[in-house]
C-alpha cells in the first residue's frame, strides 16, 4: 500500500483515566491505520474506549484522562508532539468531528445560517457571501432539499437527521483529512440513519478524507466501514476487512455483535456485554 495515502497511523494507544483516587487503563496497546477515502470502524461496547480514542486524537481528553503511551500519527506527524496552537490550527484544518447529539453542538439563538458561515470564516479564507454560497453547497451535498431556507431556520426547527447531516455537511466543508463521527446515527430512526450512511458513503467517494467511525452498531459499520476494529475492555479483540470479519467472527464478543445485526435493525438495541 502506498504510504503516502495513509493519513491517520495510532501507534500502541495507551490511555489512562483517574478518578477518586483510582487509576485505570482504558485504553492498552491500540494501533490502527486509515487511508485516504478509506473508512475505519470501531466498535464495542459502551465503555470500551471507543470515545476516549478519538477524543486523544483530537487532543481534547478530558482532565481525567492522558495518554500514557504511543503515537498519534497524522499524515506522519504525531499529533502528541504537538503545542496545545499547533493543535488548534490542526483541528481547524485537518480534523473535524461529529457527535451523537447534534442539538447540543449548535447554538438555539442563532439560525442555522449565522452558525454555519461564522464557522466557515472561522476555518478558511471566505468572504460572507462565498461563505454563504458554500454553505448551500455543503447542504445540497448532503441531499438536504431547499438549502437557502433551511439556513434560516433556527436548530429547533429541523429533526434531529437532518441537522446531524447539516453538522456532518458543516465538518466537511473544508475537505478535513480526517473525519471523526462517534456514533453519528444512535439517536436517528432507520430513514434518517440512512440518510447519514449516504451522506459518509458520499464523502469516501470523494477520495479525499479518512474517516474513522465509531458505532456499536454492526449494521452502521458494514454498511458504510471497509475495515474494522473490534474493541472490548479498551483492548483491541479483533480486526481486519470488514466483510472478513462479518463472515468470519473468531472472538466471541464479535459474534454476539455480528449476530445482533438483523436484531439492532429492529431494535436498535445494544448487544449484552459479555
Ligand atoms: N472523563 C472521564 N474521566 C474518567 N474516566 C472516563 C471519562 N470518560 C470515560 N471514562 C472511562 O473510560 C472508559 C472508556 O470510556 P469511553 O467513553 O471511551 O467508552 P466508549 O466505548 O466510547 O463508551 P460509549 O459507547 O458508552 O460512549 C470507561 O470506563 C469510562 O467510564
Amino acid at each position: 500500500m502506498d504510504h503516502d495515502e495513509t493519513v491517520l497511523d495510532v501507534q500502541c494507544l495507551n490511555i489512562e483515566t483517574f478518578m477518586q483516587q483510582e487509576t485505570m487503563r482504558v485504553v492498552q496497546d491500540v494501533s490502527f491505520r486509515i487511508d485516504k477515502g478509506q473508512v475505519l470502524g470501531i466498535v464495542g461496547e459502551s465503555g470500551c474506549g471507543k470515545s476516549l480514542t478519538c477524543m486523544s486524537i483530537l487532543g481534547l481528553l478530558p482532565d481525567t484522562a492522558r495518554v500514557t503511551q504511543g503515537k498519534i500519527l497524522l499524515k506522519g506527524s504525531n499529533l502528541l508532539d504537538s503545542s496545545e496552537k499547533e493543535l488548534i490550527q490542526v483541528r481547524r484544518r485537518l480534523l473535524s468531528l461529529v457527535l451523537q447529539n447534534p442539538m447540543i453542538a449548535f447554538n438555539p439563538l442563532k439560525t442555522i445560517g449565522s452558525q454555519f458561515i461564522e464557522t466557515l470564516r472561522l476555518q478558511g479564507n471566505y468572504t460572507r457571501k462565498q461563505a454563504a454560497e458554500h454553505a448551500v453547497y455543503c447542504l445540497k451535498e448532503m441531499n438536504l432539499a431547499e438549502p437557502d431556507r433551511l439556513l434560516r431556520q433556527y436548530p429547533f426547527e429541523l429533526s434531529g437527521g437532518m441537522l446531524q447531516r447539516v453538522m456532518i455537511g458543516l465538518a466537511i466543508a473544508n475537505q478535513p483529512s480526517l473525519f471523526i463521527a462517534d456514533e453519528p446515527t444512535t439517536a436517528l430512526d432507520s430513514v434518517n440513519r440512512e440518510h447519514v450512511l449516504n451522506a459518509i458513503r458520499r464523502i469516501k467517494s470523494a477520495g479525499e478524507t479518512a474517516i474513522l467511525l465509531v458505532s456499536h452498531d454492526m449494521n452502521v459499520i458494514e454498511a458504510v466501514a471497509d475495515n474494522v476494529i473490534v474493541m472490548n475492555k479498551g483492548k483491541i479483540v479483533e480486526s481486519g476487512k470488514t466483510s472478513d470479519v462479518i463472515r468470519n467472527p473468531r472472538n466471541e464478543y464479535t459474534k454476539l455483535l455480528c449476530e445482533s445485526r438483523f436484531l439492532n435493525h429492529h431494535t436498535k438495541e445494544e448487544p449484552r456485554a459479555l
